[in-house]
């Protein structure tokens, strides 16, 4: 007899990052080391390594859109992320189908800017994210750059973070998490907390790397299945935020830029490579 198992369902509508550090490939990591079972809608591929993206090929609109409807009307999800979603088309179609669709959580990662500060997506695909997107997050989780641009102000301290997640907030989301990757020094670990009361700041050290690639999908991918575990919100984003941190303690020494976080920390750790590097 089959030992059958219902385990939480989680969803990623992203790019695919042909270098498995980002995107899909670190979502469905991230799923996985949670014991969730993953599910994905693809929006675009992105030729890319440790180095930077090379190239981009979009999926049309109603292709994303089939994917996500596929998984929601079979299998059910109980949390979705969304990464890079590109073009003004993939967003607006997506937003339609979030806004037909009984998914009880959200979460957004506003994929615009990378860390290293170079825009992403078009000046269209901003205001639509920003208009459409935006109000229908669970919790949203911008990084430096993304919340200079969703909060129009420079974010240079602790305190210009939570004015930005402030000001974000009253675009429409539940909730926000402004990410301090991109921030100087000490700041790096800092992450700050906003969903209408006061603000908190979530506090790691700062991790001395430069294989931080992927760790904002990490960490969106990880709120979201902490969610499908049934965990509280802002449980989710402790959760997550500890997870991240524990991956970038691990993170992978490959290709000739930024590694990717290390998902997989505990059987690295015990691993024969794990004691390489
Ligand atoms: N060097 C670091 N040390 C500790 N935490 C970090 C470091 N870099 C990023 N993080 C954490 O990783 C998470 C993702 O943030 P960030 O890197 O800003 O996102 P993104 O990948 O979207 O630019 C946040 O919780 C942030 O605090
Ligand atoms: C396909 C894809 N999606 C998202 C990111 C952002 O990655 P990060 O988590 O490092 O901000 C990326 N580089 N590629």
């Amino acid at each position: 007899m089959a030992n059958s198992l219902t385990p939480p369902v989680a969803l990623t509508i992203a790019g695919s990052d042909s270098g498995g550090g980002a995107g899909i490939q670190a979502d469905l990591r991230t799923f996985a080391f949670h014991q969730v079972h993953g599910t994905s809608a693809l929006t675009c591929i992105t030729a890319q390594n440790t180095c930077g993206v090379t190239r981009v090929d979009a999926l049309p609109p109603e292709a994303v859109v089939a994917q996500m409807q596929a998984v929601i009307q079979d299998i059910g999800v109980q949390s979705a992320k969304l990464g890079m979603l590109l073009n003004t088309g993939i967003m607006t179609a997506v937003s339609e189908a979030i806004a037909q669709s009984s998914v009880p959580a959200w979460v957004i990662d506003p994929v615009m800017v990378s860390r290293t500060g170079a825009q992403l997506i078009d000046d269209a695909a901003i205001a639509t994210l920003k208009t459409r997107l935006v109000p229908q997050a669970t919790v949203l989780t911008p990084n430096r750059y993304e919340a200079q641009i969703l909060g129009d102000l420079e974010i240079h301290t602790l305190a210009d973070m939570e004015i930005a997640a402030q000001k974000i907030f009253d675009l429409g989301p539940q909730a926000v998490l402004v990410k301090g990757g991109g921030m100087p020094g000490e700041l790096r670990g800092v992450d700050v907390w906003y969903d209408g009361h006061e603000p908190i700041t979530l506090t790691t050290e700062t991790i001395d790397t430069q294989d931080t690639h992927g760790t904002g999908c990490t960490l969106s991918a990880a709120i979201a299945a902490n969610l499908a575990l049934g965990k509280a919100t802002f449980t989710a984003v402790q959760h997550a935020k500890n997870y991240v941190t524990q991956a970038l303690q691990y993170s992978l020494r490959i290709g000739q830029g930024q590694g990717p976080v290390g998902h997989f920390f505990p059987l690295l750790e015990a691993s024969e490579y794990g004691e390489i590097a």
